[in-house]
């Protein structure tokens, strides 16, 4: 009788090669979705749907070599969001090599997910020079069976000598929109924001969804744990839900600043969307030996399913 034939072993985490021969890590599920992570910014570049459709931007002019950072997918921003203090644009830990954690310590609820990868970055000596505390982070990116992405961040003041360290945050998403002139945010509404482009003056959102018809800089102050996205075209809703993150960036260049940035193609705005989950009005203090965390989830659902939902009265309150 004939063997019955080798059933082939799904690897639901692989260790490989991308880019300039930068080390990355791609996560599977069984019905086709994956993920791939960069260890140098520990940064997430690929987030595809079991139609192989990538959902998240990156530029066709990202500079995959250090000591740049990479345009696109999700950089981490700490511990300083933008130039809101002594440190370089969005922290260093976007231009780091991280490594993996082979032995992170355990969360309180144990999942079943399969496709998961620890990152750890320890502070080092060269950075103590600019950031004079003692920090470990720790990044654990999941991709669940329906396809989800899940970003959790811990981060733990390992100070010896009863030194807090204060800093700000942000999981800096870019989505792939198909046309950012029909997209449109919800569950901001109502809201105070910080104006990027005006000072970082405060104003309070008056429109009943956000719709982009030029470039917007913002940070949200205080938003729901759930922000959709509508792709209007492509009839494409992405849900982000966040924990310990009180805040939200929304960034779309438009046709200047992409011109003025050197690893951003001229017309590429259109199909992009950055909506990041944030902490940045009030930021974090640790004291020696205290942790923090920050997680991300990212879903998609077609847009019917949310239609007429989304607004203050609606889903996003509603958990
Ligand atoms: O060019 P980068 O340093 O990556 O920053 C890109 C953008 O990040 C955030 O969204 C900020 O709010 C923007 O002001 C900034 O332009």
């Amino acid at each position: 009788m004939a063997a019955p034939p080798e059933k082939t072993e799904m690897v639901y985490v692989e260790h490989c090669k991308g880019i300039n021969g930068l080390d990355k890590v791609v996560l599977r599920e069984v019905r086709g979705c994956s993920a791939e992570v960069y260890l140098y910014g520990g940064q997430v570049t690929s987030w595809k749907n079991v139609h192989g459709e990538e959902l998240l931007f990156v530029s066709s002019k990202a500079n995959f070599k250090p000591p740049n950072a990479i345009r696109g997918g999700i950089p981490i921003c700490f511990p300083q969001f933008s130039n809101l203090g002594p440190l370089e644009q969005h922290g260093f830990v976007r231009n780091r090599l991280w490594s993996i954690d082979n032995d992170p310590p355990p969360f309180a609820t144990t999942s079943t997910n399969k496709a998961f990868v620890d990152l750890i970055l320890k502070h080092s000596e060269e950075d103590f020079k600019i950031w004079p505390y003692r920090c470990e982070f720790r990044l654990r990116v999941t991709l669940g069976p329906g396809g989800d992405l899940m970003l959790t961040s811990r981060i733990r003041n390992m100070s010896a000598d009863g030194k807090p360290f204060s800093f700000t945050f942000a999981y800096h998403t870019y989505f792939a929109v198909t046309d950012i002139s029909e997209v449109r945010v919800e569950g901001l509404e109502t809201l105070d924001y910080l104006d990027n482009l005006k000072n970082r003056e405060r104003f309070t959102e008056q429109g009943d969804a956000i719709v982009f018809e030029s470039e917007m800089d913002r940070i949200y102050l205080g938003t729901p744990t759930k922000i959709a996205i509508l792709d209007h075209e492509r009839k494409r809703t992405f849900v982000l839900r966040k924990d310990g993150l009180p805040d939200a960036v929304v960034w779309n260049p438009w046709d200047k600043k992409a011109k003025a940035m050197t690893d951003f193609g001229d017309e590429e705005y259109k199909h992009m969307l950055c909506v990041e989950a944030a902490c940045i009005e009030k930021p974090i203090t640790l004291k020696p030996g205290e942790e923090w965390r920050g997680r991300q989830e990212i879903s998609t659902v077609p847009s019917s399913y949310f239609s007429g939902q989304l607004r203050p009265q609606g889903a996003l309150l509603s958990g």
